[in-house]
């Protein structure tokens, strides 16, 4: 048998049919339903009189609507966003999907709550009409967004029409050092390869600095994939994956969960398995890192200063001139100058409970600057309910924080969550373009830690400097 990659080997597991062009029909194991790119795929069904096929396999939330004030049960006033919600409940308990409405203590982001309730597993492939899909990737499932039209097939037909991407390599090698994060390692990957270099590619993340990370900070390079450009991001399963999948609601149990681990131990890469693409960054040379532009791709150490444009090649030139203008900044300036407005911690690439204890670790028993507004929005109920349980609630609110229920809030701004024009907000999301988190609102990407340390300080800061 000829060597494989570990995308291979779960792709070869899930054509159903092969065309002589390469086109694939592909078995989808599990979809994943949000608010916003569902509507017009259930409507369309309903339109031609057709079920879910399999709604077993169908899990719904909202998240990207919703509101995350305490009082959000009161509903929702934007009129668009509302229907959008709404929409969903009917949809889930009209086709009989798996669904986790907002009074339910399960709701939250989508991609965090697929892993936290067991229904992301190995091997699998998984998919969602959202690009940070590739989240899922961590538990070494083949996972990545779809259209809606898209969203509608697998509804209709629990396949998917697909071509084959090329296979990338991603090594991370030796030991992080202290105050780096997974957040850095995913940041200073795309601040390498640029927002394109994984176009056409499915990234498989490895190495050992990859190995030592936990579930969720796992979760966290893989989620960034596509902000590199790459079709979907994994890392081959292993022992951590097994113990966290172990004993969640929807995870096989007892014999099947044997027969299932016998198979998720073949998952990895072959030694001998060709790469189309192999990057390979040390460990031990990753700073703490931000992003001082409006592209994923503007990364640098937090000692580093803000780049003169000419120091760009071609087209990016004029790219970087005006993401200084607009991101109101001088180059030359250092970036722990950088003075903030908004802390935002949260998303689903920071919005696990390992994420809020890494801030709060640099939180306790300090105080947010003065006139710094501050939100924590956990990325579900029951990462809320665990950090108030351990004590982490606390430490944000004694800081100053607003602690908020679960959401995507303030990573794209489509409920009350937003920057007003010119506010400058260090943010532990994934996207920086203009206006992500605002209209003329200004976003600096950086780890929990740093977000918290920007909280206490005021400006961006290493948080080295204040352990
Ligand atoms: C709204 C949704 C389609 C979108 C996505 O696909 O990523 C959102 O989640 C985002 O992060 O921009
Ligand atoms: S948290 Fe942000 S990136 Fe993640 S799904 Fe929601 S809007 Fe998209």
């Amino acid at each position: 048998m000829s060597p494989k990659t570990l995308y291979d080997k779960i792709w070869d597991a899930h054509v159903v049919q092969e065309d002589a062009d390469g086109t694939c029909l592909l078995y989808i194991d599990r979809h994943l339903v949000h608010e916003v790119t569902s509507p017009q795929a259930f409507e369309g069904l309903r339109m031609a009189g057709r079920k879910v096929r399999a709604p077993e396999k169908t899990i719904a939330v909202p998240d990207h609507n919703v509101p995350t004030t305490l009082d959000r049960a009161k509903g929702i006033d934007n009129e668009e966003s509302r229907i959008q919600v709404e929409a969903l409940d009917k949809n889930a308990k009209d086709f009989g999907v798996h669904y986790y409405p907002v009074s339910d203590v399960r709701q939250g982001i989508v991609h965090i709550v697929g892993p936290e309730q067991g229904w992301t597993l190995p091997g699998m492939t998984v998919v969602c009409g959202d690009s940070h899909t590739a989240t899922h990737g961590a538990f070494g499932a083949l996972a990545h967004g779809i259209g809606t039209s898209e969203v509608e097939h697998v509804l209709a037909t629990q396949t998917l029409i697909q071509k084959k991407s090329k296979n990338m390599k991603v090594e991370i090698t030796g030991k992080l050092k202290p105050g780096v994060t997974a957040k850095d390692i995913t940041l200073a990957v795309i601040g390498e390869t640029g927002t394109a270099g994984g176009t056409g590619y499915v990234i498989e993340y490895c190495g050992e600095a990859i190995r030592d990370l936990s579930m969720e900070g796992r979760m966290t390079v893989c989620n960034m994939a596509i902000e590199g450009g790459a079709r979907a991001g994994l890392i081959a399963p292993d022992e951590k994956t097994f113990e966290y999948v172990k004993g969640r609601p929807h995870a096989p149990k007892g014999a099947q969960f044997e027969a299932a681990l016998a198979w998720w131990k073949t998952l990895y890469s072959d030694d001998d398995a060709h790469w189309d693409k192999v990057v390979t960054l040390k460990g031990e040379e990753i700073e703490p890192v931000v992003t001082w532009g409006t592209s994923p791709e503007d990364v640098l150490p937090i000692s580093a200063v803000v780049p003169a444009p000419e120091s760009f090649k071609g087209g990016k030139v004029e790219a970087a001139k005006r993401a200084i203008e607009y991101m109101g900044l001088t180059p030359g300036q250092k970036l722990t100058d950088i003075q903030i407005d908004t802390v935002f911690i949260g998303s689903c690439t920071n919005g696990r409970i390992e994420d809020l204890r890494a801030a709060a670790e640099i939180l306790k028993g300090k105080k947010i600057k003065e006139g710094m507004r501050a939100l924590v929005v956990p990325g579900s109920g029951l990462v809320r309910a665990q950090a108030e349980e351990e004590g982490l609630a606390d430490i944000f609110k004694e800081a100053g924080f607003e602690w908020r229920l679960a959401g995507c809030s303030m990573c794209l701004a489509m409920n009350p969550d937003q920057l007003s024009e010119g506010e400058r907000c260090a943010s532990t999301s994934n996207r920086n373009f203009e206006g992500r988190q605002g209209y003329k609102g200004r976003t600096h990407l950086l780890s929990p830690a740093m977000a918290a340390a920007a909280a206490i300080t005021g400006h961006l800061t290493d948080v080295r400097d204040l352990v």
